[in-house]
């Protein structure tokens, strides 16, 4: 038996059956000329995390007669993903879920009706355009990660590749920002027609943060003549373009060979993982585990399905941004980080084996309970506790999970401002929390900035080995920063060295070189950098253990 994504699955629904694999309960054909005419869903960034929520909402909503049309997917930054994972297959994936009992579910994904991988202002935008013009489109959804939203660098200049995008006008936009801000000039052309923009990636009031760059963007065009005022009006209007905050949850692991492997025994013919260029690890099959979350901020103002028939919370703008806040800041996203730092210190190859050691569970333990719980507000959907305790002993152990931190240390410096940086805020600005008792936050922060010593992306881990170190946008800036301090050498310029990096708010979201930690992470760093095998004694020390 060999299954491939692009089978007529009704004529050969048994074999797929006999797999276990649960088929999309409608036509992907009929589905795909009702789309070309009544888009209602477009989502930017078509990578893995896309393919294991928005895409199965996606395929639930057209299961359970909900829509007829679905989702289309543009990919702005790396087209290679659309020309390798997605046309040759017809636009299918396949979902696998890898739950937490071993068991494998897996799901034929059907519900991606067109794919576009926009280069250039070609036909392929056109048919974008024709999309964004359509009066039936109701909401943009995004998974760009947080670097795909940024514009300037840190002292306000316009990155090198947004430049020439302002300076040439919109017909020349194909970054994120461009391309997006581009495409709703269209529909603003169309007749300032209404829709939902709705940011899906992991930072704090994503939602407002994903506005602000889009009004940046048009304001930018406004004054150099190329869309008239009017357009910046239609872009701050919420009741015409609204950017919903969000929360969304779900560990989705690049896709694995072992997965790949297990594809292969089983019979399912697509399992080839693609490594592309730019960098982005994909393949027609996505892998993730079983628990999810998708909390939208209930404003959408061209109308919206019934996405909470597929699982969706909606709810008001509190809600999500508690939700999102307990999540990312707090009981997920920072136990990922210091997980996956300290993991790397260790060169431990899965996430299960970095709380499986006793030191590093601590930590996350520490960090989540006792530094994280005291200042993050209940959203009321679920208890911040329980969640993160279901992270800590459930979600992270999945030894099924090929989650590694290698992937959730890519560019740490853009998620160190919300992993950390919102809880250290509100211990300096709260009068009912001392600073001075974080200990985990700091320790977190001394591995990570000991974990870049070293020189063109190279390191060294606790026990003297080379590591590569994760992609990561800063690391040329600030391993040249802390290039005079070396594991087991001179440390005692170690103040110095890290004063400039520690008092910059664009990596903590504060000047630590205001508050006690500054000096806390320089004692920390330098017991981790005193020589190798330092960081289990440093965490069972300062962790009391
Ligand atoms: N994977 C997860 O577990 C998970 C869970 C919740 C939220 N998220 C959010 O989704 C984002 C994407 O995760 P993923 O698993 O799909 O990652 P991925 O590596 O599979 O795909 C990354 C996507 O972002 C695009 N991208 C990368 N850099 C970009 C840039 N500079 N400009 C524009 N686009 C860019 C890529 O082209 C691709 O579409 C994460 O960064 C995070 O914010 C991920
Ligand atoms: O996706 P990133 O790169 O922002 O962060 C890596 C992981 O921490 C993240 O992907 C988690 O797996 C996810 O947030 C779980 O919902």
């Amino acid at each position: 038996m060999v299954l491939h994504l692009t089978d007529d699955f009704k004529a050969n629904a048994a074999e797929w059956e006999a797999a276990g694999t649960k088929l999309p309960q409608y036509d992907p054909k009929a589905v795909a000329e009702y789309t070309a005419e009544h888009p209602y869903w477009v989502h930017f960034g078509a990578g893995n995390l896309f393919r294991e929520v928005q895409a199965l909402i996606a395929q639930d909503l057209l299961n359970q007669g909900e829509v007829k049309a679905g989702v289309i997917v543009a990919e702005t930054f790396d087209a290679d993903i659309i020309t390798d994972a997605y046309k040759p297959y017809d636009n299918r994936g396949l979902s696998v879920i890898l739950k937490s009992d071993g068991s494998v579910e897996t799901e034929l994904v059907a519900s991606v009706a067109e794919s576009f991988g926009v280069k250039a202002h070609d036909e392929v935008w056109d048919g974008l355009v024709k999309v964004f013009t359509n009066p039936e489109l109701q909401f943009v959804t995004v998974t760009i990660t947080e670097k795909g939203y940024a514009i300037r660098n840190n002292d306000g200049e316009l990155l090198p590749w947004i430049a020439p995008e302002v300076e040439n006008g919109p017909d020349s936009a194909v970054s994120a920002m461009g391309a997006i801000t581009a495409l709703l000039l269209e529909r603003y052309k169309a007749g300032q027609l209404p829709i939902a923009m709705v940011s899906t990636d992991n930072f704090s009031q994503n939602g407002d943060r994903f506005r602000s760059v889009i009004v940046d963007f048009a304001k930018l065009w406004a004054d150099k003549g190329f869309v008239p005022e009017d357009f910046v009006t239609y872009v701050e209007d919420p009741a015409k373009v609204a950017f919903p905050l969000t929360m969304i949850d779900r560990i989705t692991p690049n896709p694995a060979d072992s997965v790949s492997k297990l594809l292969e025994e089983k019979g399912f013919a697509d399992n080839k993982i693609f490594h592309t260029a730019k960098g982005t690890n994909v393949a027609p099959f996505a892998n993730a585990e079983e628990t999810w979350y998708l909390v939208i901020e209930d404003t959408f103002p061209n109308g919206r399905p019934a996405l909470e028939k597929a699982g969706v919370f909606l709810g008001d703008r509190d809600t999500v941004n508690k939700a999102d806040e307990m999540k990312v800041t707090t009981c997920l996203n920072p136990v990922h980080t210091a997980l996956a730092v300290t993991g790397r210190l260790m060169s431990y190859d899965s996430m299960s084996e970095t709380i499986g050691d006793k030191d590093l569970k601590a930590l996350a333990e520490r960090l989540a309970y006792v530094e994280g719980l005291p200042v993050v507000a209940d959203p009321g959907i679920f208890s911040p506790k329980e969640f993160a305790e279901k992270v800590i002993d459930v979600r992270v152990p999945n030894p099924s999970l090929p989650d590694s931190p290698v992937r959730i240390s890519t560019d740490t410096s853009q998620k160190v401002p919300i992993r950390f940086g919102v809880t250290i805020k509100k211990y300096v600005e709260s009068p009912d929390h001392d600073v001075n008792t974080l200990v985990a936050i700091p320790l977190a922060i001394a591995a990570w900035l000991r974990l870049l010593l070293g020189t063109d992306g190279k390191a060294t881990d606790d026990n003297g080995n080379e590591i590569t170190l994760s992609p990561d946008p800063r690391i040329p800036e600030l391993q040249s920063a802390l290039a005079s301090l070396k594991v087991g050498g001179d440390l005692s310029k170690a103040d110095e060295v890290l004063k400039p990096i520690l008092a910059d708010a664009t990596l903590w979201g504060t000047d630590l070189t205001q508050t006690p930690l500054a000096e806390k992470i320089v004692g920390y760093f330098k017991e981790f950098a005193a020589g190798t095998g330092t960081l289990h004694p440093v965490l069972e020390k300062e962790l009391g253990l």
